[in-house]
């Protein structure tokens, strides 16, 4: 079998809080493989979000390893590290939060494409057209200040800019917690024919197994930092082993799947 595109081993962090100390993330081990979405669900405070800090490098482990594309991530850095993280974007619940409110859309999306050396100067404009295109986006936004546009159009501009530096996974932290329903839908399904056609993988992050459902192939849950459960994403939310795993399952809103076409259909 191909190594994994992700490997994570014993992955542990701890924070000293009050005088003591708590693992916010406690020996995890999970992995993804190429072209795949692995969900992380986990009520509040279950150290979903440490773990994407982690593998960022916003952060460092205590203990554990995280291999990338084969090779050891946790080494990196400088020049070798930032070449290495434009194969490993983000995007976040709230976009206002992640780029300046005040910045143009165009902005937003040249950042990528001048730091990692992507496009010339005189392409750039060409590259901001076909990535606002590929996400279903008009050229028309891209001289559009980002708190000007709607919370949807937002999130297609963070997708627009993740995509711009070609990776091969994408960690999406809550980034469709925050839009209604419909919108909801319509970025799922963004996200799921942009891997189908690009072969992205994507760590999807969410305490919504409804939403989960639709999108991912395996699942782990956490519980207070340790894996309570992982397996298939449709029989961890047909039948969850975990006391944690019930009461996710039991507090999901049913998400329309007839609207989604779910991964799963597609293998
Ligand atoms: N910088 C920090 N200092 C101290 N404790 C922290 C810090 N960051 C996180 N924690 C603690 O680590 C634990 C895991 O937090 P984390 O934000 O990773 O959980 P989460 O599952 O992402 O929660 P949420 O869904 O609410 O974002 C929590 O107990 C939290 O209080």
């Amino acid at each position: 079998m191909s190594r994994p595109l992700l490997a994570v081993s014993g992955l542990t962090k701890r924070y000293r809080r009050g005088g003591k100390t708590i693992a916010a993330v406690d020996d995890v081990s999970f992995h993804i493989r190429s072209g795949e979405t692995l969900a992380l669900a986990g009520p509040s405070g279950s150290g979903k979000s440490t773990i994407a800090r982690l593998l960022l490098r916003l952060i460092e482990p205590d203990a554990g390893r995280i291999e990338f594309e084969g090779g050891d991530f946790l080494s990196l850095n400088g020049a070798t590290l930032r070449a290495r993280r434009a194969r490993l974007q983000m995007v976040f619940q709230d976009p206002l939060a992640a780029f300046n409110p005040r910045a143009t859309v165009a902005r937003v999306l040249d950042d990528p494409l001048r730091i990692h050396g992507i496009a010339s100067p005189t392409e750039r404009p060409h590259r901001i057209a076909a990535l606002l295109d590929r996400v279903g986006l008009g050229a028309d936004l891209a001289s559009r200040a980002i708190h000007e546009i709607s919370g949807g159009q937002r999130q297609r501009v963070a997708i627009a800019r993740a995509i711009a530096t070609k990776p091969s996974l994408i960690v999406l932290d809550e980034a469709v917690s925050a839009l209604d329903v419909s919108v909801r839908r319509q970025i799922l399904q963004l996200l799921l024919d942009l891997q189908h056609e690009e072969r992205i993988a994507y760590l999807f992050i969410s305490h919504d197994l409804g939403v989960i459902g639709a999108i991912a192939h395996r699942v782990v849950i956490l519980d207070a930092g340790q894996v309570a459960e992982s397996g298939d994403a449709r029989a961890v939310i047909g039948a969850p082993q975990s006391a944690i795993g019930k009461a996710l399952v039991a507090a999901a809103p049913k998400l329309n799947r007839t609207s989604v076409q779910g991964a799963a259909d597609r293998q």
